[in-house]
């Protein structure tokens, strides 16, 4: 289940999604670019979200006289959400299927456009993830452990981001976007240099590597300045770069490029019980970059230059901000263990036992620690 069936390993391969649009008030234009796919649509939402964004998603669906089944999503993207939802689309006879909030409500419309071989549009009300493009969903038990990564044979078909309520979302939901996007450039070109394969089920094309490394680019030039548009709930130059860097040139950076062993780490905190579950996304991811970096070869200039990037947005660096300082050794092992299972993207780009990825963990908590205590004032 975690990686994509292909038959030639050594093909450079990408995919995209077939249209992807952002601005300010984007979803005001929804029907306009919803109207040829078919008449029936169900918007899926959970209850924030509907009143941020899903009803006025359906008014325009109205407007262009499109049929809207209103479903409300229940939080979690597992497999007893995905088939409750897609009984009620096959039931309502729908073929497109609209997301509008988080990566986990844009994963499970994914999954349910796939079960019904409809069509996916998806619309992030935040930029805190790199889910709106791939072709791909990450799914999890009922109760947030991670199971694997559900593979379709094609990518959304159009995504919308309106930018103006992405700069309303809390702005630890955009750091959290750019961590997850900061990972993509660390792990793609890991899985480059050790001629790993990629989600797309290829080997990386030189779109898919330029792509990644401008997506970190842009991060490192404007994500401390869209942060503070998103405290301002402002939409600027800098907010719409850091968005696109975060959605889109993540999306396609991460899929076509590579993952390698921060979104690994991140995989295995999720088996552990406790305070790191309200951790999002990607905040793990955060960490589990550092751990990437630790078990490479880097001089301290360039870790610190990435700890100096989080520690600016808020973003955990440590164990103890991602509620691990009391972990024991087995805690870590576990974490490591899961990490490197056999099919996890780690072994796309490294050679490394369970063992040396505890060790990365505790070393990555050191470099930040201390990182910190230098720069106490
Ligand atoms: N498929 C992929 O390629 C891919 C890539 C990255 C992450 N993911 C997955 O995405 C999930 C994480 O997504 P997430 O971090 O967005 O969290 P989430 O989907 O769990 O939660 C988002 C939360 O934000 C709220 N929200 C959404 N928009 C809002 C707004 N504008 N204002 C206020 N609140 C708003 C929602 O109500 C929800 O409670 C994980 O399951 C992860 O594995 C998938
Ligand atoms: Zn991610």
């Amino acid at each position: 289940m975690k990686k994509r069936e292909c038959f030639i390993m050594s093909e450079r391969i990408f995919i995209s999604p077939a249209k992807y649009v952002q601005g300010k008030n984007a979803i005001q234009n929804i029907g306009e670019y919803v109207k040829d796919f078919g008449e029936r649509t169900v918007v899926i939402a959970d209850e924030t979200v509907w009143e941020i964004a899903g009803n006025d998603v359906v008014d325009k669906l109205k407007q262009k006289n499109l049929e809207a089944e209103e479903i409300v999503f229940n939080g979690e993207a597992s497999e007893t959400e995905i088939n409750r939802i897609t009984d009620i689309v096959t039931k309502a006879g729908a073929s497109v299927v609209i997301g509008v909030g988080g990566g986990k409500t844009l994963d499970t419309a994914k999954a349910v456009s796939d079960e019904v071989n409809g069509i996916a549009v998806i619309v992030p009300t935040t930029a805190s993830t790199d889910a709106p493009t791939s072709a791909l969903s990450v799914v999890y038990s009922d109760d947030g452990v991670f199971e694997g990564y559900r593979f379709y044979k094609k990518n959304p078909n159009l995504v919308v981001v309106d930018t103006k309520i992405v700069a309303g979302a809390p702005p630890r939901f955009l750091a959290s976007g750019i961590a997850d996007a900061l990972a993509t450039w660390v792990e793609a070109r890991s899985v480059i240099q050790a001629g790993g394969d990629t989600m797309a089920g290829g080997t990386t094309t030189i779109a898919g590597q330029a792509i990644a490394e401008k997506c970190e680019e842009t991060l490192f030039q404007y994500a401390n300045l869209a942060y503070e548009s998103v405290q301002a709930k402002s939409v600027t130059p800098a907010l719409e770069s850091v968005v696109e860097a975060n959605t889109l040139l993540s999306g396609l950076g991460f899929e076509s490029g590579g993952l390698g062993a921060a979104h690994a780490i991140h995989n295995g905190f999720t088996a552990l019980k406790g305070d790191i579950h309200h951790m999002t996304h990607g905040e793990k991811v955060a960490f589990g970059t550092l751990v990437q970096l630790a078990l490479e070869k880097h001089d301290m200039k360039e870790i610190e230059r990435y700890i100096q990037l989080y520690t600016s947005l808020g973003l955990p660096v440590t164990l103890e901000d991602i509620h691990l300082k009391d972990a024991s050794r087995e805690d870590i092992m576990k974490v490591a263990k899961a990490a490197t299972t056999e099919g996890e993207t780690i072994h796309q780009a490294f050679d490394v036992t369970a063992d040396d990825v505890a060790d990365a963990i505790y070393a990555a908590d050191q470099y930040a620690k201390a990182y910190k205590e230098k720069h106490a004032k």
